[in-house]
């Protein structure tokens, strides 16, 4: 029997498209119960500090209305800590942010933040969030994850989708089979994401210590053409397909 890997659906863009009219229309939470239906095990929303996409309003009802876990990507500071604190989502994934940024461009730097991440981490952990690190695939980065006593890292996938160069594709997917294999060694449990396609997806699913892939973007695009779950369902056989 092939392992079973756990596909998290980021509804974030849905509310990207909400908000270019300012209305309601498209609801990101319809979104997450219609992935759940075609086969999601989870939903991933980033409330970002400027509420360019999620706003507070679809956390809210995130947590009212979904029967799967939320993963709750926030940036480290005390708002968000104080969001997170309210709200008890099952899973908190820590994100670097940038305001000018349009998309999270690297990983959070768990060995040069290492004193600043110490409270909210110890706070989410205290709180049963189950605490989670999004991270390059760095070696040293999730050392530092480990001894800040997050159970989970996610590995930032964006460098190697983000890859033309078949030769530079390689040697990224490398570096995310090395941390995959050092998240076990150290006993910490492994998710990854960014930039995930039905094309780029597989090699990743393969890596047998990597238990959850978080994907958003591209499944939102893809819904444009084929609905959200006909998109959902390509990408759940994709990963399937690639499972040891
Ligand atoms: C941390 C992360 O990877 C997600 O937040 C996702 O990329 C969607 O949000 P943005 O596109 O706003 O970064
Ligand atoms: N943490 C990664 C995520 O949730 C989805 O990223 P993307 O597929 O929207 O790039």
């Amino acid at each position: 029997m092939s392992r079973f890997l756990r596909l998290g659906v980021n509804i974030d863009h849905v509310a990207t498209v909400r908000n270019a009219r300012g209305g309601a229309h498209p609801d990101p939470v319809r979104a997450a119960l219609l992935a759940i239906q075609a086969g999601a095990d989870g939903i991933t929303a980033h409330l970002r500090e400027d509420r360019r996409h999620i706003i507070d309003r679809d956390i809210e009802r995130l947590m009212a209305e979904i029967d799967r876990p939320l993963n709750f990507e926030m940036a480290a500071t005390d708002e968000m800590l104080a969001i997170a604190l309210r709200h008890t989502p099952h899973a908190a994934c820590l994100v670097p942010e940038k305001r000018t940024e349009v998309t999270t461009e690297g990983g959070l730097n768990a060995v040069g933040a290492f004193d600043f991440l110490t409270r909210p981490i110890g706070a989410l952990n205290d709180a049963g969030i189950r605490v989670s690190l999004f991270i390059d695939p760095e070696p040293a980065q999730l050392d530092a994850a480990k001894a800040l006593g997050a159970p989970v890292v996610e590995l930032h996938t964006g460098a190697y989708c983000d890859a033309e160069d078949p030769t530079e594709r390689a040697r990224e997917l490398s570096r995310i089979v090395r941390a995959a294999a050092h998240a076990e060694e150290i006993g910490l449990e492994c998710h990854a994401g960014h930039g995930l396609t039905y094309e780029t997806v597989g090699s990743v699913a393969a890596i047998g210590t990597i238990v959850e892939l978080n994907i958003g973007h591209f499944l939102v695009g893809e819904a444009i053409f084929g609905g959200l779950a006909d998109a959902i369902r390509r990408m759940r056989a994709a990963m399937d397909a690639a499972c040891p």
